[in-house]
């Protein structure tokens, strides 16, 4: 997979070099580019905002240095994400899908936002996906960004040693993972549920799927259809 992310702060995806996407860089699993957007302008300022049509408080961010950014990023099989309060919810399943994609392009929104005619240019050229993080605001598209890099990219086939330990985590089917614990067995007076030193699988297995159940009801019921 190739990413390619278009900013105004293109130093802070250093820590991209580090870690299990560092790794999967340089096994050539996932290929990144950063491309800061003021290498598209061409005025002595390398502006990147103007004031808004129809006035209003806040400065926009104009479109051509993002066409010209565009152009030099998209193909026909990029999927561009913008990140923006006004997309639609990111979730673990569209990770999962965006994982498969060839080609990513993040396009990092700051101020206002972006000229809506960016937007729309881009639909013509790629599929394009307005993602939002959640209900909140950031100052640009960056951190969300690396949330969804680091999402997607731990579910791109390969990055992950053991993609067995993707199965179990929360969202994967649905309902929120369920407690872990490790050794010692007792810490502070505080117990291991001996289901889970008892060495009988099936038990485990039914004890921490209702674990997943009850934790989902209580902290996300949301998640649950209306019949559990
Ligand atoms: O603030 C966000 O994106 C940055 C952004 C993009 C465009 C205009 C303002 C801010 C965001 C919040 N949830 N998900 C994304």
């Amino acid at each position: 997979m190739r990413i390619d992310i278009v900013t105004i702060f293109p130093d802070f995806f250093g820590v991209l070099d580090i870690s299990l996407l560092g790794k999967a860089r340089e096994r050539g699993i996932i290929e990144l580019g950063v491309h800061d957007l003021r290498d598209f302008t061409y005025d002595r300022h390398r502006t990147v905002d103007d004031t808004p049509y129809g006035g209003g408080a806040g400065m926009v961010m104009r479109p051509e240095p993002w066409g010209e950014a565009l152009d030099a990023t998209l193909t026909p099989e990029t999927v561009v994400i913008v990140p923006t309060p006004a997309g639609v919810p990111f979730t673990q399943a569209a990770a999962r899908e965006l994982a498969l994609e060839k080609h990513l392009v993040f396009t990092c929104g700051r101020y206002e936002g972006i000229d809506q005619r960016v937007i729309d240019y881009a639909a013509s050229r790629a599929r394009v996906r307005e993602i939002s993080l959640g209900d909140y605001v950031l100052n640009g598209g960056e951190v969300a960004t690396m949330a969804m890099i680091e999402a997607i990219g731990r579910l791109v086939p390969g990055v992950i040693g053991n993609p067995e330990s993707l199965t179990e985590e929360s969202h994967e089917q649905g309902l929120l993972e369920y407690p872990s614990y490790t050794k010692p067995s007792t810490w502070r007076e505080r117990s291991v549920p001996d289901v889970l030193l008892s060495g009988n699988h099936k038990a485990i297995a039914d004890w921490r799927h209702e674990q997943q159940l009850e934790r989902t009801r209580r902290v996300r019921p949301d998640l649950l259809p209306d019949d559990q």
